[in-house]
């Protein structure tokens, strides 16, 4: 009869009930919305019972500050994802527990994304973020894809040499069908809670769909994952290197300790990391800019300041614009990509303000409640670039944001996300050439009013992105447009090295975009 309620010693929070704790009340989709909930009702450190484990949530930047980083080491852990490793035969990067594989993965991972790293991959991420530039151009009403194929064609260029110059580039096709299985899949509440009653692994596949959709994603995650892992290598073997990532795994494989299996794995998880996250923030970049002109009209001015009008803005430029920083950190703040970043756990049991933290317990960083906490920051549900202007982490004058750091939205103590870097260069670009290039406006109604986007339109799931929206989308002028054009044609010999193995659509596609 104890099984459910929530023992001596653990943080407050909502009432339990026998068996289940909270598990009835748990949120199945927006978690963030109810976490932030309840933390104004039972503070930043609070706890949920999910019949005998424990899950701990952080809305205070103290206890962010004092627990996932200054004690990453112990809670550096993933809770136990049945379901999800029964995918990956728990080789996902992202998901995996604190074993000997998922250290032997990250050192791979961290040992090529490094700030140097990173640097090596900038000439394709400027000349796609041209092509975006050019595809909004052309079709400034497909600019929500255009942002998912860019992602995906840079994170695909950066791993295996192959860069997607359509959405509809058959291994982005793949990636999103197996993806959308994927996050189906591990969505909470989209599959019985296994973990919490195991007795539910026994259940005969007839009778349970997730072992069938779980097969089914497998499949497709490993068709994609090793057809690139083969065609990179058989690309080596031609002679036809070009400084990819998987090029480098796959030269070190032995000394990093990793066989077929895990380097699949990780050039695929790290496809799926970086991919639907950065387009994620640019497509809220676009929202903010559109519902906010006041944001944009600044950020305008002072790219017009600096960089003018007769080039495309560089990374170098990025120094000399404190708005156009701010506006970035802003819209980290205002809907981060992963409201709750990734779900951690512990390794062994911990204290807190007095409180037990019990070994095993699964803990969520609300990041979401802490970005919207009024007492933190000023009018939070407003997109202001201007408060990072004020306090080196946006929060009130006066008001200590010492705990806060300008990563925060990128993750916690030793599980941060490795490809920080690269992502960084792909928002630094991106943001600065899409204020320069671009007049983002709502559309309008018949009597030409304008019908402002709706900012809390997000899709349900782990990385949280706005559902399509409408906006007009026009070139800030006819001078801007040709360097656009121009620019493209520049950047034909950086593409032509990562453009092998074309669909004939795709080659076609890339001649007329050259033509
Ligand atoms: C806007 C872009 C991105 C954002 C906001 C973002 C955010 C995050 C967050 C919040 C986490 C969880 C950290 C934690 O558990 O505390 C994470 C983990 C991860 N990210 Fe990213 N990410 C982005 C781009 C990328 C890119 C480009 C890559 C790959 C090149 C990548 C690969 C990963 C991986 C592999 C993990 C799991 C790390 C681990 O569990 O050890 N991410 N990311």
């Amino acid at each position: 009869l104890r099984i459910g309620s929530r023992e001596r010693g653990l943080p407050p929070g909502p009432p339990t009930v026998p068996i289940l704790g909270n598990m009835h009340i748990f949120p199945t989709e927006y978690a963030h919305y109810k976490f932030t909930e309840w933390a104004r009702k039972y503070g930043g450190f609070y706890s949920l019972k999910m019949g005998s484990g424990t899950v701990v949530v952080l809305t205070d930047p103290a206890a962010v500050k004092y627990l996932m980083d200054q004690r990453s080491g112990n809670t550096v852990d993933r809770p136990p994802a049945y379901i999800a490793d029964s995918v990956t035969g728990g080789l996902s990067l992202v998901m995996a527990r604190y074993t000997e594989t998922w250290r032997t993965l990250r050192r791979a991972a961290h040992s090529i994304l490094t700030p140097q790293q990173s640097q090596k991959h900038l000439p394709i991420q400027k000349a796609e973020a041209t092509q975006l530039l050019h595809d909004i151009l052309t079709k400034p009403e497909g600019f929500y894809k255009h942002l998912r194929r860019y992602a995906s064609s840079v994170i695909l260029s950066v791993l295996y040499g192959k860069r997607a110059p359509r959405y509809e580039t058959p291994e982005t096709t793949a990636f999103f069908e197996s993806q959308h299985e994927w996050e189906s899949i591990i969505d909470p509440g989209a599959t019985p809670p296994v973990d919490f009653f195991p007795i539910l692994k026994y259940v005969p596949e007839r009778w349970a769909k997730w072992k069938r959709d779980c097969a089914k994603t497998r499949k497709m995650q490993r068709d994609l994952y090793f057809g690139l892992l083969d065609e990179t290598k058989e690309r080596v073997a031609r002679g036809e290197d070009n400084g990819s990532y998987m090029e480098e795994i796959l030269r070190n494989q032995e000394e990093l300790g990793m066989d077929r299996e895990m380097a699949g794995y990780l050039g695929g998880i790290l496809i799926e990391g970086g991919s639907d996250t950065t387009s994620a923030f640019l497509q809220t970049l676009v929202l903010a800019l559109t519902a906010y002109p006041d944001a944009q009209r600044k950020a305008q001015e002072e790219m017009d300041r600096v960089v003018g009008s007769q080039r495309l803005p560089t990374l170098e430029d990025l120094d000399h614009l404190p708005y156009t920083r701010a506006l970035i950190l802003e819209t980290h703040r205002f809907r981060p990509v992963a409201p709750t970043l990734m779900v951690h756990a512990t390794l062994a049991a911990d204290e807190y303000k007095g409180y037990v933290i019990p070994k095993g317990a699964t803990i969520f960083v609300n990041a979401y409640g802490i970005f919207h906490d009024p007492e933190l920051f000023e009018d939070p549900e407003t997109f202001q670039p201007r408060r990072y202007l004020l306090t080196e982490n946006g929060t009130k004058p006066g008001v200590d944001g010492s705990d806060l750091r300008h990563s925060f939205a990128f993750g916690v103590g030793r599980r941060i996300c490795p490809g920080i870097h690269l992502a960084t260069n792909s928002i630094n670009i991106n943001t600065m050439n899409l204020i320069w290039a671009f007049q983002f406006s709502p559309e309008t109604d018949e009597s030409g009013n304008p019908i402002p986007p709706d900012t809390s339109a997000y899709l349900r799931g782990v990385i949280s992105a706005p559902g399509p929206f409408k906006c007009t989308i026009t070139p800030r002028s006819k001078e801007r447009a040709d360097i656009i054009e121009n620019e493209l044609f520049e950047a034909t010999d950086t593409f032509r090295k990562f453009e092998y193995g074309l669909s004939a659509e795709d080659k076609e596609f890339v001649a007329k975009s050259r033509a």
